[in-house]
Parts: structure tokens; sequence; C-alpha cells
């Protein structure tokens, strides 16, 4: 076991559930079922934002949630209380429950995952293993929805933007809020503002500034002790940073074409102030009153005073109007002082963007042309606001050896019986071609071997498949008691996302109508499916 982070949520245990879980456990031991063995699958129908992939994220906390599967005594206090006239015996039961009879497969979290796929496979007695469906689905939904969210963000700004996560203040609540952090990291971003999020879980920490800081200023009057000492002490000699900015902000005004008396000089005193206080830390926002005639004035103004005595400033952040445009025209002006001064960094400050962006406000602004370096993003990317939750669902598919299926009119809601291996099959480019779902007793796939695959409610779709490499997507992660495979750092979990993430076609990644990922089944599983399906759906009469 690596790095394990020691953060639990303190909410996650036994009876963060929903009251029925814990009725249908009583009327199974009522009903002398606690010793079925059964087997539940977890997996959602449909992808999320409309897209054609999902970033499977959860896992550490349910393996945690395993390990600490325990009714303490005040639970069951409690319990006896809500359910009255329940037989004493069964409260008994309740107390000596947990995990350790149950085998809990998992895919690798982070992996990219698809529809109809378990995600997780629950075998063992069936109170127990339903008892925790809610908190599994609790757990899994969201950390798999917004870490696929920040994947999201990721694709559509590239590379080589710098992500921040700012939604701690609009998240839904305090926990929403550091999951929100700990998963969008894992799904592609840099850092985040949340500085628990940050402790608990290795997060860089990050940020700028509000307009409050700003708009308390009211002028240059009220900076006292406005002497700085350069650059690693330099000379010794302190100089005077609002002697200097005024300075400055004349030379500048004929260069960058704005008018002296217009800028705002609350807003120079704030920089000034922040310049004080974080002389290698210089980013400052700038569309508190006006961001050409004034922020840009008087950042640069600063920052050249800082440049003086040897201190290199960081750039500004843009909170409203047209960031395209605006990037653009700071971009520019960068560059004219960049040119005028002879400060070649000065040209690539960073430009730090926010204001309720979401994918497509990235997109967009790529398509327009920006020069914007990085995005703050907060409420479109933790409250998922395009798509609020991920549909995951925990049914039963086996008991005692014997195959369960639950039907519906829509096809895409009749669920894949038996307990199932998945293989994740590559092409020859490496990029990955389809999962196949096979029945356990099945030999698994082999490399360079021929297979037949199909569509698991289409007969005519079939296909052969050669796989270069067989992935086993399944494993056997909890049994007796036991974690069985290492828990990654949370670091080591975004690397792995990314690299699933690169594993998966272009086309499937595309923001407008993705190619859909093939899920298949094999043909013994098709035909094993289709029987069980025909064998419980009853023969309509028409009259
Ligand atoms: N060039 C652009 N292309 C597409 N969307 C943009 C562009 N520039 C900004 N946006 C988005 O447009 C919206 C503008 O928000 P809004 O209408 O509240 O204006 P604002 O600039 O915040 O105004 P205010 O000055 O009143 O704060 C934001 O969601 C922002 O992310
Ligand atoms: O826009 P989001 O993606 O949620 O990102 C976070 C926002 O939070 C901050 O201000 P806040 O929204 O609290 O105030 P403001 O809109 O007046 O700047 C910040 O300036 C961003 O605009
Ligand atoms: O640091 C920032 O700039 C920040 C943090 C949270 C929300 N909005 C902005
Ligand atoms: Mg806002």
């Amino acid at each position: 076991m690596t790095d394990r982070s020691p953060y639990q949520n303190g909410v996650v245990q036994p009876l963060l559930t929903d009251l029925y879980q814990i009725t249908m456990a009583y009327a199974y031991w009522k009903n002398n079922k606690k010793d079925d063995i059964a087997v539940f699958d977890l997996f959602f129908r449909k992808n999320p934002f409309h897209g054609e992939f999902t970033i499977f994220a959860g896992v550490e906390e349910c393996i945690k949630f395993l390990e600490n599967f325990k009714f303490t005594d005040q639970d069951i206090s409690y319990l006896k209380t809500v359910l009255p006239g329940v037989d004493e015996r069964f409260f008994d039961y309740l107390k000596a429950v947990s995990a350790k009879d149950l085998k809990v497969y998992f895919i690798d979290e982070g992996l990219v995952v698809f529809p109809k796929v378990p995600l997780i496979t629950v075998e063992g007695p069936l109170p127990i293993a339903q008892l925790l469906e809610t908190t599994l689905l609790n757990l899994v939904n969201y950390a798999s929805l917004v870490a696929t969210n920040a994947a999201r963000f990721r694709l559509a700004s590239g590379p080589n933007t710098t992500l921040l996560e700012f939604g701690l203040r609009r998240a839904q609540g305090p926990d929403g809020g550091l999951s929100a952090s700990r998963y969008c990291f894992m799904g592609g971003f840099d850092g985040t503002s949340n500085v628990l999020a940050g402790k608990l879980f290795d997060i860089p920490v990050k940020g700028t500034h509000a307009h409050a800081f700003v708009t308390s200023f009211a002028g240059i009057s009220e900076l006292n002790g406005h002497h700085m000492l350069p650059f690693r002490g330099g000379s010794g000699k302190t100089a005077d940073i609002v002697e200097l900015s005024l300075k400055w902000l004349d030379t500048i005004s004929s260069h960058l074409d704005f008018i002296v008396e217009e800028t705002n000089k609350g807003e120079l005193a704030a920089f000034i102030a922040y310049a004080i206080s974080f002389p290698e830390g210089f980013l400052v926002l700038v569309d508190t009153y006006d961001v050409l005639r004034s922020g840009i004035p008087n950042f640069c103004a600063v920052a050249l005073s800082l440049h003086e005595i040897g201190y290199q400033a960081k750039g500004i952040r843009l909170d409203s109007g047209d960031l395209a445009y605006l990037s653009n025209k700071v971009r520019n002006m960068f560059t004219l002082v960049a040119n005028k001064m002879g400060i070649p960094w000065f040209e690539s400050l960073s430009i730090v963007a926010s204001n309720d962006i979401n994918e497509e406000t990235i997109t967009s602004l790529n398509q327009q042309g920006h020069s914007i370096n990085s995005y703050g993003i907060g409420t479109h990317l933790v409250t998922c606001q395009k798509q609020p939750a991920l549909g995951c669902v925990y049914k039963l598919v086996a008991i005692n050896g014997d195959p369960r299926i639950k039907l519906s009119e829509d096809v895409n809601k009749v669920t894949i019986p038996g307990k199932k291996n998945i293989y994740r099959l590559y092409g020859a480019d490496g990029t990955i071609l389809v999962d196949v779902l096979m029945s356990a007793s099945e030999q698994s796939p082999e490399e360079g071997k021929r297979l037949l695959i199909r569509n698991p409610f289409i007969a005519s779709k079939r296909a052969f498949v050669c796989p270069t490499k067989v992935e086993v997507l399944l494993k056997l992660y909890w049994d007796k008691g036991q974690v069985r495979y290492s828990l990654p750092s949370l670091r080591e979990l975004k690397e792995r996302t990314c690299k699933s993430i690169s594993c998966l076609r272009e086309d499937h990644k595309r923001q407008l109508n993705p190619t859909p990922y093939k899920v298949s089944v094999s043909d013994e599983l098709y035909n094993f499916m289709h029987e069980i399906w025909l064998s419980n759906q009853p023969i309509g009469e028409l009259a």
C-alpha cells in the first residue's frame, strides 16, 4: 500500500445509507436468506456531459468504507428506535456484520470507463452485499462525475494551460467542496484555492485576491511604510515603491495610450500594498474599474517598480468582460512594455481568466484566439452544472450461482446477468478498441488471437477483434477482509487518469457528437443472456 492518504471522511459509515437497505437486510434475515450468496454489479448506463467517456473515481474511499464497515452500539440503539417490532436477534446479527466475508472487485481508480461495464462487483452474503449499495453509489457517483468534468476542462484547454479549481464557495456543502478539489486535481487540474484540500490531499494551493482588496483602498495616502528592500536584500538600500510607481505610471502613459489622471489611485495603492506584501508573487486583479485604462497601467507601473529593485512580477487576473478581447489587448500592452523597456520576460507575464467559465467558453475562446495562460474555475466545475449527477446503479446479477436479470421496456436498462470478467482490448496503435464482458467461467481473450464480440442487445452487430494487448479490468481488490492491491497516491492517480485518457481515440473525446466507444459481450455471454431474457419475459397474447 503506497502513500495511502490517512484522510477518511467521518460521515462515511454504515448508517450513511437509505433506510430500505436495512429493512431489506432484515427481511432477508427473517426469511432465511442471510447465507445466500449474491453478486451485485455497480455500473452506469450513460456517460455524463453528452460525452462518451467517464473517469472512474472513489475507489480508495470505497475500500476505506469496507475496512470500517461495522455498526456501533449507538448505531444499533438508534436503529432499534427506527425499526420497532423487529426481532431483537436481527440486531445481534447486525452488530456482528462486517465486510470480511465479501469479495469486492474494482476497476482501477483513474481509468476511463464506459456504460454497462461493472465498475465494482460485490459478491457475498446477500444482506451484507445489499447494505453496501447506497454508500458505494454515493462514493462513486460524484467523485467520477467531477473527475470527468475536470478531465473535459483539461481536454478543452489543452495540456499547456494552468487550470485552478476555485469552487469551494459554490460547492454542494463542505464535503462537496473537498471532494471536488480532490477529484478535480485527479482529473487534470493543477491546483486548488481550497486550503483544507491542500493540507489533506497534498494538492498545490494557489490564489490571487478579490475585488474587496482593491476597493478597500481609496488612495495612495493610506499607504504607510512603503519603503522596500530590493530582491534578496540587494544593496541594502531601500526604495520608495510609491515614488517609483508614480514615476513609471507617467513614463508608460504615452506608450500604453492612457491618461494618468484617469487611472484609479485607490487601485494603484492596493497594487502597491500587494507588492509590498508579496514582492515575489505579484499577481493582481485588474478589472475592478477599467482593465485597459486603469488596471493594466497600474499593474505595469508597480511591476516595473518591482523590476527596478530586482523582483519579477507574475501577472494579472481578469474576472469580467470579453476575455478573448481583453487578454489579447493586455498581451499586446505587455509586449509593448517588454520592447520599449527592454524587459523580455514582461511579454510572457501570466494572464489568468475567471468568471463563470465552462467547457464551452474555453472552446469558444480557443476558436476566437486569446492570450490566457490560466483559468480559475469554480461554479461550473464543482457543481457540474451541465449534468449534476452520474447515474450509477447497483443491480443483483446472480444469487447462489443462478443468474438474475432485471427486465425493462427500455433495452438499455436490461441488466447483463451473471458474474462476469471484464477485459479491455487494445488495437495496433495503442488505443483502446473495445471492452468485453464475458461469463466468469470463460477463458480470457488472448493477444493476437481473434475473438468474436457482440453488441449485447442487437443480434446483427458483431465483429471479430484481434487484440494487441488484453487488460483485465475488474480486479479482486478486497478479499477475506484484506486489500490485495496497492492504492496509489492522488498524484499517481492523476498520472494514471492522464495516461488512460491518452489511450482513448480522439473521436471518442471530441466535444460535439463524439463516437460511442464499443462495449461488447462474448458470444457465450450473448447467448446466455438472451436465453435468460426470453425465459423471464412472458409471451404476450394478442386478442
Ligand atoms: N470572448 C468570450 N467568448 C465567450 N464567452 C466569454 C467571452 N468572454 C467572457 N465570456 C463569458 O461570458 C460571460 C460574461 O459574464 P457577464 O455577462 O456576467 O459579464 P461580466 O463581464 O461578468 O460583467 P460585469 O462587468 O457586470 O461583471 C461569462 O460567463 C464569461 O465567462
Ligand atoms: O465564476 P466561477 O467559475 O464560479 O469562479 C470563481 C469566482 O469566484 C470569485 O468571485 P465571485 O464569483 O465570488 O464574485 P464576483 O462574481 O463578483 O467576482 C472569482 O472572482 C470568480 O469569478
Ligand atoms: O484566488 C482567487 O483568485 C480566487 C479564489 C476563489 C475564488 N475566486 C478567486
Ligand atoms: Mg462571479
